[in-house]
């Protein structure tokens, strides 16, 4: 397994504004156990409270953010809202408290769609390629606010997985659930988003699988796009993790670097299986 700290393997792209090693080291003022963090993420949501239409709140407090050049993790439970938690910084839950700031800009009154134009991809957990088109088409159905040449951003894509590339003309449908996935990330980054969200990639595929994801996702990272993703995998998910957030019951339960959690006993104890 492919270890988090990616940047020192030559990512150009991290100088831009890498947030580590800046600031002072302050503890997250939020509910339940955490650890040093440094400021200034990229993408946050913030103290966030709310639920589905006027149904109960689910998310209380909930913070859940990604720095520069990082990729963090958020675990927990079923049912801990974690989806709820991305859906709210996608902007398909409306807030009753709580901000979501994307590069310093308070974006939380925008629409999914405007948040797209503003440089956010997601690849929600279901639901996220067409499965009667084509593996290209849906790859050009992703880039579809662009009015410039999409083609570089497409063989990019097909770099970054090339059993793509060989099924580009397969129905999306016909292809496994790994290679699915892949689809589903490949249509996000057809827009060049500044963040990736990603909801469960991993979701329903073997371990071999998840190892492949795990490691085209860090590649991800490593072209400076940092990354925001839900894993059920919670311990192989941590150790690729720059960050990483434990929810429990819609509330932030534990954060800190992926290995702090890891070697935390109290995470490993209720999450991690001992
Ligand atoms: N569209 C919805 N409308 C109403 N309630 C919902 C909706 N989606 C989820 N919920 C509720 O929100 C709570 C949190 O669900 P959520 O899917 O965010 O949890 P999760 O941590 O992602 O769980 P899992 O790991 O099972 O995907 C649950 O009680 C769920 O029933």
């Amino acid at each position: 397994m492919s270890s988090g700290k990616y940047d020192d393997r030559g990512n150009k792209d991290l100088s831009l504004g890498n947030a580590r090693g800046m600031g002072t080291a302050t503890p997250v003022k939020q509910g339940g156990k955490s650890f040093p963090s440094t400021g200034g993420p990229f993408l946050a949501g913030e103290n966030m409270t709310g639920g589905y239409g006027a149904g109960p709140d689910i998310l209380h407090d909930c913070t859940i953010a990604v720095d520069r050049g990082e990729i963090a993790v958020i675990v927990g439970p079923n049912g801990a809202g974690k989806s709820t938690g991305m859906k709210a910084v996608f902007g398909m839950l409306n807030l009753r408290q709580g901000h979501v700031k994307l590069d310093g800009e308070d974006i939380t009154q925008l629409s999914p769609q405007d948040r797209v134009a503003k440089g956010m991809g997601f690849v929600p957990q279901t639901s996220n390629i067409f499965t009667s088109m084509t593996v290209q088409e849906n790859l050009e159905m992703g880039a579809f606010i662009r009015t410039d040449d999409i083609r570089p951003t497409m063989e990019q894509i097909y770099d970054l997985f090339p059993i793509l590339r060989d099924k580009r003309n397969q129905a999306a449908g016909e292809l496994s659930g790994g290679q699915r996935q892949q689809v589903a990330v490949g249509r996000a980054l057809m827009t060049k988003p500044k963040v990736l969200m990603l909801d469960e990639p991993t979701a329903g595929v073997s371990p071999i699988v998840m190892d492949e994801l795990f490691d085209r996702i860090i590649e991800v990272a490593r072209t400076g796009i940092p990354i925001l993703m839900v894993e059920q995998n919670a311990r192989q998910a941590l150790e690729i993790a720059d960050k990483g957030y434990v929810l429990v019951q819609g509330r932030n339960a534990f954060t800190g670097t992926g290995q702090e959690l890891l070697a935390d006993p109290d995470v490993r104890k209720s999450f991690l299986g001992g």
